[in-house]
């Protein structure tokens, strides 16, 4: 019997690969004081106590209200570059391997940060990332669906334009609130993006119910689903991304925070796992959220009972549905195996 301390141990060495995880969500304490004192005038509070009670969200509007307070911290590509790399070092410290780190460029171009420069800024940090602290990133830009049209238009300019395309771009998604913005209309634009080489990888069911997440799959061809939460209200739909292996990238604690999932007792991840689902772990906006992937890995084994070879099952999930190219999975597959067996040698 592993006793709780071992089992978080095992996790905070655990080699990990996050797949749904926001640029400007993943601002820890630590880098939104150093964005608010490169800009005073700004209504984030920088003291990390105020800061937790800024982060206290009462339903999801509320939420994204906050996020783009926080987006509004980011005004210069320094500002990015520096916020890209130091998200890389607190992703390392956690052992965290490889990330699918999602963008959204359109909310960086509409106030006035050049785009040339957006790209260089992450690419950099990209780069820098992976030589300092042996973490590799790729980039999913998402559209934020509730400022319209236009924001796919830009979007999808950004993410096909060859002088613009960063290196590191791997995915395209959709994000914000879903209520009121339908996923069919954004169709054309993915459209463009896979014609592009760009896996799709928009968040749906998140706040609305199983119909948004097959529209995700009919119109948008999701490969995999941003939360999918609602899925566990339509057997079918379970049964669907069951048999055509469509993971689900699981948030946790993020549908506590925003109040899409009462409680984490009654988070459907188990129904998932049930119905023979993909799942990955993920920790969404960390620091928006009081989380880390750390700790979403143990509610991940709270909820499902999983042991440390369960654990590392799950790690190994992320790997293999990742945008990753082979051999970086065979080396990360490998290298949970090889701890997972060293921790559990007699
Ligand atoms: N749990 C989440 N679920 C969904 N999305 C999440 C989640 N966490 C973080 N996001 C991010 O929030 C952005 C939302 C930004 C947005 O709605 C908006 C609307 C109007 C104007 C502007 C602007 O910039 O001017 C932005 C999304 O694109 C996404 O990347
Ligand atoms: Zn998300």
């Amino acid at each position: 019997m592993t006793d709780h301390h071992d089992l978080h141990a095992f996790i905070a060495g655990l080699p990990k690969a996050e797949l749904h995880v926001h640029h400007v969500g993943s601002a820890s304490p630590r880098i939104v004081s150093e964005l608010a004192a490169r800009h005073p005038d700004s209504k984030v509070p920088s003291d990390p106590e105020a800061l937790a009670d800024f982060f206290t969200f009462t339903d999801f509007a509320h939420f994204i209200d906050v996020y783009l307070s926080v987006v509004d911290l980011i005004r210069t590509p320094e500002d990015v570059r520096l916020l890209t790399y130091e998200v890389a070092r607190d992703m390392a410290r956690q052992q965290i391997r490889y990330a699918e780190l999602t963008i959204t460029p359109f909310s960086s171009t509409r106030r006035g940060i050049d785009e040339r420069a957006f790209m260089e800024a992450i690419e950099d940090a990209r780069t820098a990332a992976e030589a300092d602290f042996g973490t590799v990133l790729r980039w999913c830009f998402d559209i934020p669906g509730e400022a319209g049209l236009e924001s796919a238009e830009e979007t999808v300019r950004l993410a096909t334009t060859d002088k613009l395309r960063p290196e590191g771009l791997v995915s395209f998604g959709l994000g914000g609130p879903e209520i009121g913005v339908p996923r069919p209309q954004f169709k054309p634009y993915f459209d463009r993006a896979i014609a592009a080489g760009l896996h799709s990888v928009p968040h749906a069911g998140e706040t609305t119910g199983p119909e948004t997440i097959w529209d995700a799959l009919t119109d948008l061809r999701a490969e995999r689903i941003g939360h999918g939460t609602s899925s566990a209200r339509d057997p079918k739909l379970l049964a669907h991304l069951a048999e055509h292996r469509i993971p689900l990238e699981v948030c946790p604690t993020s549908n506590i925070a925003t109040r899409a999932v009462r409680t984490l007792d009654e988070h459907p991840i188990k129904e998932f796992v049930r119905a023979g689902v993909v799942v990955t772990i993920n920790s969404d906006d960390p620091p928006m959220f009081g989380t880390d992937l750390n700790n979403e890995y143990a509610v991940a084994a709270r909820l499902l009972d999983l042991d440390e070879r369960g654990l590392a099952a799950l790690a190994k999930n992320a790997v293999e549905v990742s945008f990753l190219e082979d051999a970086g999975k065979a080396k990360l597959t490998e290298e949970i195996d090889t701890y997972t067996s060293a921790w559990l040698a007699p």
